[in-house]
């Protein structure tokens, strides 16, 4: 990581410039006028394209498909057109003005409808994915997917990372080409990681399109906002059970394409029981729910869900500063007991709690590569999380990194990780980034735990309990027998799987592309 952080690195402009290089020297080459099929599942359709927030090699692919199954492709709206598609209804807005859009008699779709289509070979319907605008011509709210935000540290307190603080190379964005890194790191400094020089080799062969956008509906904000609050606060008292089913709920509610009006709507949705289903009724009648008033009018609760928001803080820790007397942030401050990891989170506690821009993250992800290809040729580096399960705005940056050639990675339990904070040119906010070096043979494995999301994982994990196995970001280990325990035997040796699609097989689970994973 050393080596990392203090090389200098190209910035993302930089890299925009090569990939427009590519596609125009792309648009150069001659192509081959894709056949259509007047029988083709999308005959009948004439379809205008939102180019804005899409991949040309992405959009290429689309048009290709579209054309070959029948539809017909307009350069701009003009009547005859029957769909148009947008990544989202700011990319819409940029490219269409609204009044012309009021005026447009089709409908209008987010992209991830075609890729649907096209995985399932047939059409799907379309309510789910229609982009609707609000009497004023503006996106409505509801497009914003519902932050999710779930716990790093109950994680990361598993791990054995020693947090050790470098601040050293803050400076270094001074100069306008460098990424600064800092703060915790398993690393001491001086360290670092280094591979062999082999190129790059074709890693996963499933399709991983991080462009792809997750944008559920979301039609119930005043519903999930309130639950949102619930999961913080029962994870910060340390009630992860509870926490969980609010959080399951969540999934499950932003995903409907209607406004819940009465209870009765909501009847059979799965992670939705009895008292949740109260609650729902509550805030449908009244707006609020007595049960969180409750919670905040409680000045423990009140301090230690605050506490508890601090990076590095967990439910016991954030308890004990509470005993102490502290009320506030800055009580805390001053504090001589608090971690270098607490401090950190502390210093950039507003900066952590503003959600990501994807376009950042993406930014993020390619200065990353480029540098670290610059370091260490074939290093393959790409952004897990809620970015490659394609949300439009993230908690973090978690990146995963492996080398193909499968040699000298790793330290002895085989992961290195580095959890700290992150900025670039132009970037005022220190924003949370996790990176994490698989060696190659369990690639597949820190690739599904760390793209998650957390509920699949779980999923993931009890099934392959069922099926004598114990699975985890480092492994799918054959469980022992004769300790009574469950657990995996540590030592021997994971299952070898090369994709992330063959552990799915072997374990019966059906396949789910990243942004299929937001469970
Ligand atoms: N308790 C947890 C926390 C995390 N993870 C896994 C699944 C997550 O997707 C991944 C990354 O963790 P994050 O907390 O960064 O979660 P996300 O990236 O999914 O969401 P966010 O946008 O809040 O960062 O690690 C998990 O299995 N269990
Ligand atoms: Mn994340």
């Amino acid at each position: 990581m050393q080596a990392l952080k203090h090389r200098p690195l190209a910035s993302p402009w930089f890299l925009v410039e090569a990939i427009n290089k590519e596609s125009k020297r792309r648009k150069m080459a001659p192509k081959k006028k894709p056949e259509s099929d007047p029988s083709g599942m999308f005959s009948g359709m004439v379809v205008f394209l939102v180019p804005k927030g899409v991949q040309v090699r992405r959009l290429q692919i689309w048009k290709e498909r579209l054309v070959r199954m029948g539809a017909v492709i307009e350069e701009r709206l003009c009547k005859r057109v029957t769909h148009v598609f947008a990544m989202n209804s700011d990319t819409l807005l940029q490219q269409l003005d609204r009044e012309r859009l009021t005026r447009f008699k089709g409908r209008v779709l987010i992209y991830q409808w075609l890729e649907d289509c096209l995985k399932s070979g047939e059409i799907v319907p379309e309510d789910m994915y229609v982009l609707n605008l609000n009497s004023q011509g503006k996106p409505e709210k509801s497009w914003d997917p519902q932050p999710c935000q779930s716990d790093p540290q109950q994680l990361h307190n598993n791990k054995k990372t020693k947090y050790t603080e470098i601040i050293n190379n803050e400076s270094n964005d001074q100069g306008g080409k460098n990424v600064s890194l800092l703060s915790t790191s398993s690393h001491e400094e001086g360290d670092s990681l280094s591979y062999g020089n082999i190129r790059p080799q074709h890693l996963d062969s499933e399709s991983d399109d991080s462009s792809s956008s997750y944008c559920p509906p979301d039609q119930n904000k005043n519903i999930t906002e309130i639950f949102g609050k619930l999961v913080t606060i029962y994870r910060a008292l340390g009630d992860d059970r509870r926490s969980f089913s609010y959080y399951k709920a969540i999934a499950v509610i932003e995903k409907l394409p209607y406004k819940i009006e009465s209870a009765d709507q909501i009847n059979n949705l799965p992670s939705i029981g009895k008292s949740l289903k109260d609650h729902i009724q509550e805030i449908i009648t009244s707006g609020k729910l007595s049960k969180l008033e409750h919670f905040e009018a409680d000045e423990k609760v009140r301090t230690i869900s605050l506490f508890g928001e601090v990076w590095g803080i967990g439910p016991s820790t954030a308890l004990k500063l509470y005993e102490k007397g502290h009320r506030s942030l800055d009580d805390l401050r001053n504090d001589g007991s608090l971690t270098n990891a607490q401090k950190l989170g502390l210093k950039y506690f507003d900066d952590i709690r503003e959600r990501i821009p994807r376009h950042e993250v993406q930014d993020m992800e390619h200065i990353l590569q480029k540098a670290g290809e610059e370091v260490l040729p074939g290093v393959v580096i790409i952004c897990g999380g809620s970015y490659r399960r394609g949300k439009a705005t993230c908690g973090d940056i978690d990146i995963i990194i492996t080398h193909p050639d499968g040699q000298r990675q790793g330290s002895d339990s085989g992961v290195d990780t580095y959890f700290g904070f992150c900025t670039y040119p132009g970037q005022e906010l220190r924003r949370r980034i996790d990176l994490k070096v698989y060696p190659r043979q369990i690639y597949a494995f820190g690739l599904i735990a760390w793209t998650g999301n957390d509920v699949l994982n779980r999923r993931l994990r009890l099934l392959a309990e069922s099926k004598g196995f114990r699975l985890d970001d480092t492994g799918l280990f054959p469980a022992t027998h004769g300790s009574g325990s469950k657990r995996g035997a540590k030592g021997s040796a994971s299952l070898k799987f090369n994709t992330e699609k063959e552990v799915f097989h072997f374990l019966d689970f059906p396949w789910l592309e990243p942004h299929e994973r937001n469970l």
